[in-house]
């Protein structure tokens, strides 16, 4: 299923965060959403996972408008990882998982057994399955991320939109979960801090600043010097990985300019 934005502007409290912005996720693609401190991702993402209504343009799974949808079917559709994720009470693990399963019951809203059996392996394939029982609020910040990417798999979605899932994650876990995310084949957007791990996972890149997408590509093409200058305010440096041959980036402050004499 492709994700589609279209000329999508978002305003908060009166304010335009994000201008005009059109991206394509085309299907089972994994997308990422780059760019400085405050640009906008998150404010982005957050109307794609219809957390903000557009103040114009239209986000669309295929060519059905999400934003026109009801809950339940949008919820079919598409599962976000919030930045975050509040859960106010203490669940279990195992019950917040389960409200993953949510928009799929109908009725009593009663749990059918394939429905815990989705839940249990969602939280085997983040090398969650030990904490089922513990309370949400127990666990570290680490933990509690893949919890909750273990509840949106469990929702069983076409499309998963994601804010920064690798926050709070030692190394080895965020090349777990971003493989993870790859191998699920499902249509991804996600914004990622890191742009190492943005250049090994994703297959195209949109870089956003100040609200605006100013690049768009594969991350080779992307992920310039010149644009990482011009927008991250460093001076970056890239080598081939020495095994894969994919791009990554050494970084330095860019030099600070000759004070006027
Ligand atoms: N409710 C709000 N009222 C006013 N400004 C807001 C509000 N929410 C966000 N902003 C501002 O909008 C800008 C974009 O915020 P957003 O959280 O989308 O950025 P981001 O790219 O996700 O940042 P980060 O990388 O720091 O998470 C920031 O300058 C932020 O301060």
């Amino acid at each position: 299923m492709r994700i589609d934005v279209t000329d999508l502007s978002v305003e908060v409290a009166g304010n335009r965060l994000v201008h005009d912005i059109t991206l394509r996720a085309g299907s089972g693609r994994v997308v990422g959403l780059v760019g400085p401190n405050g640009s906008g991702k998150s404010t982005l993402l957050r109307c794609v996972y219809r957390a903000l209504r557009p103040a114009a343009g239209t986000v669309r799974l295929d060519d059905a408008d999400l934003h026109a949808m009801d809950a339940r079917t949008g919820a079919r559709l598409l599962a976000a990882l919030p930045q975050e994720a509040s859960t106010e009470f203490d669940f279990t693990v195992t019950e917040v998982v389960a409200m993953g399963r949510l928009p799929h019951q109908r009725g009593s809203g009663r749990a059918s057994a394939a429905d815990r059996e989705r839940c249990t392996r969602a939280l085997a394939r983040v090398g969650a399955g030990h904490l089922a029982g513990r309370g949400f609020l127990s666990l570290s910040g680490g933990e509690k991320q893949r919890v909750l990417i273990a509840r949106a798999l469990a929702q069983d979605p076409r499309v998963l939109v994601l804010d920064e899932p690798t926050n709070h994650l030692d190394i080895a876990q965020q090349l777990a979960v971003l493989a993870l995310v790859r191998d699920s084949g499902l249509t991804v957007l996600t914004a990622l801090h890191d742009l190492n791990l943005a250049a090994l996972h994703c297959d195209e890149l949109y870089v956003i600043d100040r609200g605006r997408i100013v690049a768009a590509g594969p991350p080779y093409d992307v992920l310039t010097p010149e644009l990482l200058a011009e927008v991250f305010g460093v001076r970056a440096h890239r080598v081939r990985h020495p095994e894969s041959g994919a791009v990554q980036l050494l970084f330095d402050r860019l030099p600070a300019p000759a004070a006027d004499s």
